[in-house]
């Protein structure tokens, strides 16, 4: 369904990637009129330069690292890097919206394309982005009777150090959608773009150097990062720790690049064909308009749980009408955490403009916690994979973040090739893991996992720390044999029970 014209409807969303597509479609199912507003491509960051990008050219990898480690099954070699980014093109699309398009179309959604803006209170400029589609040049003002929700992302900070930002680096932008393999990178960072997208060029033949300042995945417990650096090194990167870039040159853009570092031993310079640039990502609130309705921008903006934005003036009778979700509020930086609360955010907005759909009623204030109107997750059992070999998952705090939160947490780790599941998957298996039991309630609040495959043994600790399974209970969930999951009988025993 595509807009025209200067339109009104109850309710705006500015940026269609996957969270705002999620606010969109809670709040339009309950009988809403809803638009989307997009400047680049429906889906976001996520469809096309993040996400599923990189998981399609971290894939190759690791089945290839699975066969290698199973007896009887023949070494595949070197990975085809034609056909994995040719893969992973079908798997964005590349670039094709189209489908998400009509997805907003059967949704009932309509899609505006080009860059939305705040002017005042519930209206919303869009201007068009050259190139971006079905635009016919014009500006064009629309109207919300009820609520706009705001969920732009974010884009790739570069550190300003000397040469950085004349030698063109690549950002994950780049690196996501390379067409050839560089025949070496450098790559600057320690988090998780920079840990998966070393692991995905050097499974694809780059050579690469690995420039961290301090330790890996400083947000993960110590050893997921430590087990990382270590897969990384045997992996033929070379990985250094400590490293503090100092100046970049690039006579020739296109050309060989050469960075210098700090390191303890001394000052050295590292060349190679590529560098990319992973020191994290900035709210995209500048242009937003956030300063027409009294806001600071540039900022994360700041969300209560029910992902209204704070510091604006409510609508009558106290509704608040500007919301905002994912990325762009600086809570957490994950697509299905973002989605979570897109879903808060559109059935907020629905219970409070939308028909009567009979769904529950909202609670006041401060007794939301665990309704669908309150993105309290984010606080206690937020969850992130990161997709290296080995994987590293984990659901809520860490340890030393449990602790300095005050809760009184015992630590329970084991090491996962001692379980019989392990034995029967590869003779090599390695892996760790590990849960924090709050040791007054006797629930578990925290679990990571490091190992292969990792990622799909999250989700039984996610409903353990959200269900808050009262640890004699959790007894009684009998996991298979032989299975990895086998872990979650040791930490029962290793804890006591
Ligand atoms: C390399 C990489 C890999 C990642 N891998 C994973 C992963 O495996 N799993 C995971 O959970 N997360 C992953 N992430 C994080 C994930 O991509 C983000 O958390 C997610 O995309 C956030 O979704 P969003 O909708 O908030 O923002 P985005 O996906 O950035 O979408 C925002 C949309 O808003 C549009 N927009 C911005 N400003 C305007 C404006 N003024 N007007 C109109 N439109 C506008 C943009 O064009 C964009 O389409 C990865 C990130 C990176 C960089
Ligand atoms: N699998 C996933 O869920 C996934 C994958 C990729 C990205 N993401 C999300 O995308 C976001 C961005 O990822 P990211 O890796 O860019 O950020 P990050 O915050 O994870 O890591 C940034 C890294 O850059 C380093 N750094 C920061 N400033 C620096 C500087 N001036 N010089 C040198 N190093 C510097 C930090 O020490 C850190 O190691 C993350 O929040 C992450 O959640 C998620």
């Amino acid at each position: 369904m595509a807009a025209s014209a200067d339109q009104t409807y109850d309710v705006i969303v500015i940026g269609a990637g996957p969270v705002g597509e999620n606010a969109a479609a809670r709040a339009s199912a309950t009988g809403l009129s809803v638009a989307v507003v997009e400047a680049e491509l429906v889906g976001g960051e996520c469809s096309y330069w993040a996400c599923i990008p990189s998981k399609t050219l971290l894939r190759p990898g690791a089945v290839r690292a699975a066969a290698r480690a199973t007896p009887g099954v023949a070494d595949p070699g070197p990975l085809d890097a034609a056909a994995v980014l040719a893969w992973r093109d079908e798997t964005t699309g590349e670039g094709d919206d189209s489908g998400q398009e009509r997805w907003l179309a059967s949704a009932g959604i309509a899609l505006v394309r080009g860059h939305g803006r705040l002017i005042r209170e519930r209206v919303v400029e869009v201007a068009p982005e050259p190139g971006s589609g079905d635009d016919d040049g014009a500006t064009r003002l629309l109207h919300a009777r009820c609520a706009v929700v705001v969920a732009t992302g974010s884009a790739p900070v570069l550190p300003p150090v000397p040469g950085l930002a004349e030698a063109s680096p690549w950002t994950s932008r780049e690196a996501t959608a390379a067409e050839e393999v560089p025949a070496s990178l450098v790559v600057v960072g320690g988090g998780v773009v920079a840990c998966e997208m070393a692991t995905a060029y050097a499974d694809l033949g780059s050579r690469v150097t690995l420039l961290a300042r301090s330790a890996l995945l400083g947000g993960a417990e110590r050893f997921a990062g430590e087990a990382v650096v270590e897969a990384l090194r045997e992996a033929g990167v070379d990985v250094r720790l400590d490293a503090e870039v100092s100046e970049v040159s690039r006579p020739e853009i296109g050309g060989p690049v050469t960075v210098t570092v700090r390191e303890g031993r001394g000052v050295e310079q590292v060349t190679a064909a590529e560098l990319l640039v992973a020191t994290g990502r900035r709210p995209r609130t500048a242009d937003v308009g956030l300063d027409s309705v009294g806001l600071a921008t540039d900022v994360p903006l700041d969300t209560d749980d029910s992902m209204a934005v704070r510091g604006t003036a409510r609508a009558a009778g106290g509704r608040p009408w500007l919301f905002a979700c994912g990325d762009v509020t600086g809570r957490v930086a994950t697509t299905h955490q973002g989605k979570y609360e897109g879903r808060v955010a559109g059935d907020v907005v629905a219970r409070l403009y939308g028909p009567d759909n009979g769904a529950p009623e909202m609670p006041p204030e401060g007794a939301r916690s665990w309704t669908r109107y309150a993105a309290s997750a984010d606080h206690t059992a937020r969850t992130q994979v990161v997709f290296t070999r080995p994987q590293v998952a984990w659901v809520g705090p860490t340890e030393a973040e449990a602790r300095e939160a005050g809760l009184p947490v015992r630590a329970v780790s084991y090491d996962l090739s001692w379980v019989a599941g392990a034995a029967v998957t590869s003779p090599d298996y390695a892996g760790r893991a590990q849960v924090l039991v709050d040791t007054e309630r006797q629930v578990l609040v925290g679990a990571t996992f490091v190992g292969p495959d990792a990622s799909e043994m999250l989700h039984a600790a996610t409903v353990a720390v959200v269900g808050e399974v009262p640890l004699d209970r959790l007894w009684h969930a009998v996991p298979v044999f032989p299975t990895v999951s086998e872990v979650w009988l040791r930490f029962a025993e290793e804890y006591g029970l």
